[in-house]
């Protein structure tokens, strides 16, 4: 997949560039509705004779139109996004700097600088997608905007219990700690991507050693608990147990929501190294424990659960 980087105002020459069957949109998540709209241009692109594009954004429109004050919290990172889009087969994918100066331009200027002026041919969007200043543009107003120079496909409402499969509804459910039903709507486990910092050591003296994980990407997390979830750690995945939290139990009032796993079978030494966490089920509460017996029994219940979850010997 070739990726274009593009600001506003763009210099690419329409005619250096292929013709495209383009799915526009944000995409955070590349959740099954989008694979839904990505879907249909990679089909029209192939009908058609066409190379197979997508086009996104960057960074998110609310940070840069200040609807938000933090950071966006994403399900997919830039990166990821990236990656994910290459993995369904997508041609090109043109990322646009969002800026204010882009957010600005009207439907019309959209549509002849970023479609026709890219050479795109074909477009897929949602039901629900719009473009240029205010979101003014929509599907409905697509077709007096395209001046005949693209076609166009409306891809319909993809919903899960009558209610549309959005990177909002995920988001929630997973800082909710829904991260099963999460999966459900992204088609994958969410996963999060991190490094492996020094804790206080005190796992190895109960018993059950645990790596710290650090999350530097503006990950949506999910909410504390403890979850059975899958590790990988160079490049191998293996099971474990992942207390998210403040561990109320030894009242170390930390303020930061800490990561911790327990993963099965697993010895190495592996601080400063990359960790991704693959989210399965949340299996209960973070709970205060009288002691350190109380909270070691109730990690080996957590364990046995984990196990019987995968389907996994519990030793
Ligand atoms: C599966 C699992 C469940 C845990 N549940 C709790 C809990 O409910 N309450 C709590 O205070 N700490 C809980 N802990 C966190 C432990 O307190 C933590 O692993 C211990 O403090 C070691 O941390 P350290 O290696 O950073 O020193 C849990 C840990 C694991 C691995
Ligand atoms: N469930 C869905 N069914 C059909 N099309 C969808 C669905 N969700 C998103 N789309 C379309 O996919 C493209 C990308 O959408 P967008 O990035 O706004 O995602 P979203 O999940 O709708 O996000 P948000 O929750 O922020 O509204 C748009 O063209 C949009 O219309």
């Amino acid at each position: 997949m070739e990726v274009i980087r593009l600001g506003y105002p763009h210099y690419k020459d329409k005619n250096k560039l292929p013709a495209t069957a383009a799915a526009l949109g944000y995409f955070d998540g590349v959740h099954l509705g989008h694979q839904k709209v990505i879907g249909n241009a990679m089909e029209i692109a192939r009908e058609k004779g066409l190379e197979s594009a997508v086009m996104t954004f960057y960074p998110h429109p609310k940070a840069v139109l200040g609807q938000v004050k933090q950071e966006v919290k994403h399900i997919t990172p830039l990166p990821e996004k990236i990656s994910l889009i290459e993995q369904l087969g997508v041609d090109y994918l043109f990322i646009i700097d969002f800026s204010t100066q882009f957010a600005s331009l009207t439907p019309q200027e959209f549509v002849d600088q970023y479609i026709i002026g890219l050479n795109i041919v074909h477009v897929s969007a949602g039901f629900d997608y719009t473009y240029g200043r205010m979101g003014k543009g929509t599907m409905e107003t697509l077709p007096f905007h395209s001046r005949g120079m693209f076609s166009y496909a409306t891809v319909e409402k993809l919903a899960k219990d009558e209610e549309k499969v959005s990177s909002t509804k995920i988001r929630g459910l997973i800082s909710n700690g829904l991260t099963d039903e999460a999966k459900g709507l992204l088609g994958r486990p969410y996963t999060t991507a991190g490094i492996v910092a020094h804790g206080d050591k005190r796992g190895r003296t109960i018993g059950f050693p645990t790596a710290n994980i650090e999350f530097n990407d503006p990950y949506v997390l999910p909410s504390p608990g403890v979850y059975a979830v899958r590790v990988r750690i160079r490049g191998t995945w293996y099971y474990g147990v992942c207390n998210v939290g403040y561990r109320p139990t030894f009242e170390i009032d930390q303020p930061k929501r800490s990561f911790e796993v327990h993963i099965f079978h697993f010895n190495d030494e592996i601080y400063g190294e990359q960790a991704t966490i693959e989210w399965h089920k949340r299996l209960r509460e973070e709970k205060k424990f009288l002691g350190i017996e109380e909270l070691v029994a109730q990690i080996s219940l957590d364990k046995q659960r984990t196990a019987a979850y995968f389907g996994i010997s519990g030793d």
